[in-house]
């Protein structure tokens, strides 16, 4: 197996990005991860922590993992962190440790990215735009169209669309936007997940999928004939199903990834089934990305108390895909 490097952003410094990324060398994997972050703030919250870890600074030129240690890509915080607290004169700092390690993954110095929490509210409270990394990654790789994808407690549930506000997302759900996302997933789960002929369980928007067209006409004007398109072209898509029962064992059975119209129409189950060991995946990029099931968590920064289960599911996520598309 060829030795590859993963970068690890460490996200919003005020959450629990930092907090976890310092277990990394707990984790035992067989992969060198290069941590993106402030070296000072990290070896403060190590202390904090009452870690014992070692940070050293990364050095490109050295091709030899470092075992035993955590190496962090220096990226310097403008104004000093105070865990637990959000401060908008970091904001740009977060944006850098992103545009960095895409940097990294173009220039072949990194195999994959994998992304600790950020704070979306912060950054946009610090004048700049900013709905998610799946939105972000896409715009900076000039990807069309990404589907975001959660893998946690035996199942997968990927979404059509991602982070707006729930008046806007009926009018998001188009013939063009459906069918792009069903053929992404269709495609990635194929070439990222080993499944030659992925079965995709789609559900409706409404209650009871629109209760034929008594309780919403979505159903009927854009899923189902887009649903019956896609057919033609071979792919397995079944639906669409009501969203309060497609998640149980006897439907689900029937399917390799659940296809939900909207981010908590999906996640909350998702959450439910495998909250600290999840892992989000963004389909359809260039490159591999994928990052952790839960936010800041600021509550928990610099306690001790924060879990880091779901970051390694990340790295070993990424790790695993990366091998498969090398
Ligand atoms: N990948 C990312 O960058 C993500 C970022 N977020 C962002 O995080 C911020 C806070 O979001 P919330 O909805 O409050 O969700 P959250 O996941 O930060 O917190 C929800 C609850 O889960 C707990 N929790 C979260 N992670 C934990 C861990 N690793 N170990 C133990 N307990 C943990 C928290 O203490 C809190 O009680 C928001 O700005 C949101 O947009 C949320 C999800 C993913
Ligand atoms: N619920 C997932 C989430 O909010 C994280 O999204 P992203 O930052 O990975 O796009």
């Amino acid at each position: 197996m060829k030795h590859l490097v993963l970068a690890i952003t460490s996200g919003e410094p005020a959450g629990i990005g930092p907090d976890i990324c310092l277990d990394i060398p707990t984790f035992d994997l067989d992969v060198r991860c290069v941590v993106l972050a402030d070296i000072n703030m990290m070896r403060e919250r190590a202390q904090m922590l009452g870690k014992e870890v070692e940070v050293i600074e990364y050095d490109a030129s050295n091709q030899r993992p470092v075992n035993h240690a955590i190496e962090v890509l220096h990226v310097p915080l403008p104004e000093a962190c105070v865990a637990g607290t959000l401060n908008v004169n970091n904001a740009e700092y977060v944006i850098a440790l992103l545009d960095r390690a895409y940097q990294g993954i173009e220039a072949g110095e990194f195999a994959a990215m994998v992304t600790a929490p950020l704070h979306k509210g912060m950054i946009n409270d610090a004048g700049r735009f900013f709905s998610g990394h799946t939105e972000y990654l896409a715009d900076i790789s000039a990807t069309e169209q990404v589907v975001m994808m959660l893998a946690g407690g035996g199942l997968k549930v990927a979404l059509v669309t991602t982070h707006l506000p729930l008046k806007d997302v009926a009018a998001q759900i188009t013939p063009e936007l459906l069918s792009s996302v069903v053929r992404i997933l269709n495609h990635d789960l194929q070439t990222k997940f080993h499944l030659p002929k992925p079965r995709i369980l789609v559900t409706g928007l409404n209650p009871h999928a629109g209760e034929g067209g008594h309780l919403g006409m979505e159903e009927l004007d854009v899923i189902i004939p887009t649903l019956e398109a896609l057919r033609t072209e071979g792919l397995d898509v079944k639906g669409p199903y009501p969203a309060d029962t497609v998640f149980e064992p006897f439907i689900l059975k029937h399917g390799d990834a659940v296809l939900a119209m909207y981010h908590d129409q999906g996640l909350p189950v998702l959450k439910f089934a495998s909250f600290g060991n999840g892992v989000n995946i963004t389909l359809g990029l260039p490159f591999v990305r994928t990052s952790v099931d839960h936010g800041t968590a600021l509550d928990l920064a610099g306690t001790g108390q924060a879990l880091s289960g779901s970051l390694k599911a990340a790295i070993e996520s990424a790790l695993l895909m990366s091998n498969i598309s090398d």
